[in-house]
């Protein structure tokens, strides 16, 4: 469970990353975080495992006090959070399996880490991500062999070895094709449902957001201006979340109703 209770986030120049922000997202839910350029999504998503540090208000993650960790504790309760990004973050001149097993590392005693030594459960457990997001045939090629598409399904199958309970993706499909981002909002979609793993997703994208993700939450100027559910999200909600700026499709979106 995520719980924001009236956060704030103030850059040092004083910009307002988060403005007074209540949120509460349960265990399985899958969230898509819209809004324009700069309105804050990333804020959000990064203050989650503290890759930001709020300024005002409380963050808790499964009842933990986000801002209270420190040293271990702070490395250990990241571990169980996934992180995705748009960019992908392998490691092109090695195995995708090896990628995968980057996930053990900060679990491993540092004997084994420097050989490289994985053990067989490890080995499994990296092969088993890879076929869950359907690409187990690809684990000993060269990471930077693999298209887009296929590149960010092995960061996927990365952060599932780590067995999260909450997957945090900044503009995971801003990089790919249009064929290949559905494909990859197909993975989180399965992910989530199969694995009861939360997933919240900052996406520039509103038809897939609307299409893939149950929940909305849209944000503006560091501000949530709607969280509800995507069934509910019409021209007038996206208006409120985009104002004169309404991205690209929209139109097409809503031609129909
Ligand atoms: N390190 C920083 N220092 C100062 N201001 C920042 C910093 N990071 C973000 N901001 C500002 O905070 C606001 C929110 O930025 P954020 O990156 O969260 O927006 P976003 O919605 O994710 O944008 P985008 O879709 O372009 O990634 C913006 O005005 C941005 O300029």
């Amino acid at each position: 469970m995520i719980e924001f209770s009236h956060v704030s986030k103030e850059y040092s120049n004083g910009v307002k990353g988060l403005d007074d922000v209540t949120l509460h997202i349960g265990q399985g839910e899958f969230v898509a975080i819209i809004g324009l350029s700069g309105a804050g999504k990333s804020t959000l998503l990064r203050s989650i495992n503290r890759m930001h540090e709020i300024t005002a208000g409380t963050l808790q993650v499964n009842g933990t006090d986000v801002a209270s960790l420190n040293g271990k504790k702070l490395r250990s309760f990241r571990r169980g959070i996934g992180m995705i990004f748009q960019s992908f973050h392998l490691v092109g001149r090695t195995t995708v399996i090896k990628n995968v097993l980057m996930s053990k590392v900060p679990a491993m005693p540092f004997w084994r880490v420097v050989p490289g030594i994985f053990t067989k459960e490890e080995k499994i457990d990296a092969l088993e991500a890879l076929d869950k997001v359907g690409i187990l045939e690809k684990a000993y090629m060269r990471a930077d062999q693999l298209s887009g598409g296929q590149q960010q399904r092995v960061a996927l199958a990365r952060t599932l070895a780590q067995h999260p309970e909450i997957i945090l993706a900044d503009e995971p499909v801003a990089a790919l094709d249009p064929v290949t981002a559905r494909q990859v909002m197909g993975d989180f979609a399965k992910i989530n449902k199969e694995l009861n793993i939360t997933i919240l997703l900052n996406i520039h994208h509103v038809e897939l957001a609307l299409a893939y993700a149950e929940r909305i939450i849209g944000i503006r100027s560091g501000k949530i201006v709607f969280d509800g559910k995507a069934s509910s999200v019409d021209k007038a909600v996206l208006a409120g979340i985009y104002g004169e700026e309404m991205p690209e499709g929209v139109e097409e979106l809503y031609e129909a109703v």
